[in-house]
């Protein structure tokens, strides 16, 4: 609320006031505006009863155990759950970097679980960013360097690599520090710089595996406001593991995954 609307009495307030007062009721909140953009639109990737085992020696290790999950453009979705329970499996699979044993994977209208790696690696190139744990800098290169090769890795055209270079850093508020190198940069900085790289090439997923897992609760802090500021400005959809209660806050859906199936949702 308003700091001048919870002070003095509602007979002092002029009448600008009260219809400003009036508008901001009115005004749907960023999170039901999200909501109904995810509404309205259909899903960027659906997961349907996906399972996924590995053989290990003679033993088959059923991993995942029929996941189903509908992720919508514009959105940050969250999996959680305990060390072990499959999230990064059931990421890789979303990410196109491997395919499942049972079940479909749809990313937009492209059956990923019956595609060849050739296809979905074309896929992944143009439209899938992936951020690590561990922020996969080149350490010799410049954070604008850095952003650089995803740009270059993409065939995107020479003449537009400086300004989304620079809006891209601009972005994550690195921008005074764009010829840093890596061991220049605090951990914070570093994920930041790593965003950056993931989402420069305008790729309409974001997969992120423990991105804050290496951070303070302030730099954690940090990035979770990126990751707020670029769904809403660059029309791409996060889905990033965690096992941090205290960031739940910020996704728009939070799975929780034991022992590779999803428990209670919200
Ligand atoms: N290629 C593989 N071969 C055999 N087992 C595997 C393989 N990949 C994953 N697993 C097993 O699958 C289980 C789930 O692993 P996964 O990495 O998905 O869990 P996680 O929830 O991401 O854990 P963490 O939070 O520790 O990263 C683990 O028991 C792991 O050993």
């Amino acid at each position: 609320m308003l700091s001048w609307l919870s002070r003095g009495s509602s007979a002092a307030k002029t009448d600008e006031q009260q219809e400003a007062r009036a508008k901001e009721t009115d005004k749907p909140s960023a999170a039901a505006n999200s909501a109904e953009r995810a509404r309205s639109s259909e899903p960027l990737l659906t997961v349907r009863n996906v399972e996924r085992s590995f053989d290990v020696g003679s033993q088959k290790i059923k991993v995942l155990k029929g996941i189903n999950l509908s992720l919508y453009p514009s959105q940050l979705v969250m999996l959680r759950g305990r060390s072990g329970s499959g999230k990064t499996t059931l990421m890789n699979l979303m990410g196109g970097l491997d395919t499942p044993t049972q079940g479909e994977i749809f990313f937009r209208d492209r059956p990923f679980h019956k595609w060849d790696d050739d296809k979905r690696t074309e896929v992944r190139r143009k439209d899938i960013g992936f951020i690590f744990q561990a922020f996969a800098l080149m350490p010799l290169l410049s954070a604008y360097e850095n952003v650089e090769l995803s740009l270059r890795m993409a065939n995107t055209p020479r003449s537009e690599w400086k300004s989304r270079i620079t809006s891209c850093l601009d972005l994550v508020g690195l921008s005074k520090r764009m010829h840093h190198r890596p061991f220049e940069l605090s951990g914070g900085e570093q994920q930041r710089v790593a965003i950056a790289k993931a989402i420069a090439h305008k790729p309409s997923l974001l997969l992120a595996d423990e991105p804050t897992a290496e951070l303070d609760s302030q730099m954690t802090a940090q990035i979770m406001q990126v990751f707020k500021e670029v769904v809403a400005t660059e029309n791409v959809s996060i889905c990033m593991t965690t096992h941090d209660p205290t960031i739940m806050e910020v996704a728009d859906h939070v799975y929780e995954m034991v022992d590779g199936v999803f428990v209670d949702n919200r």
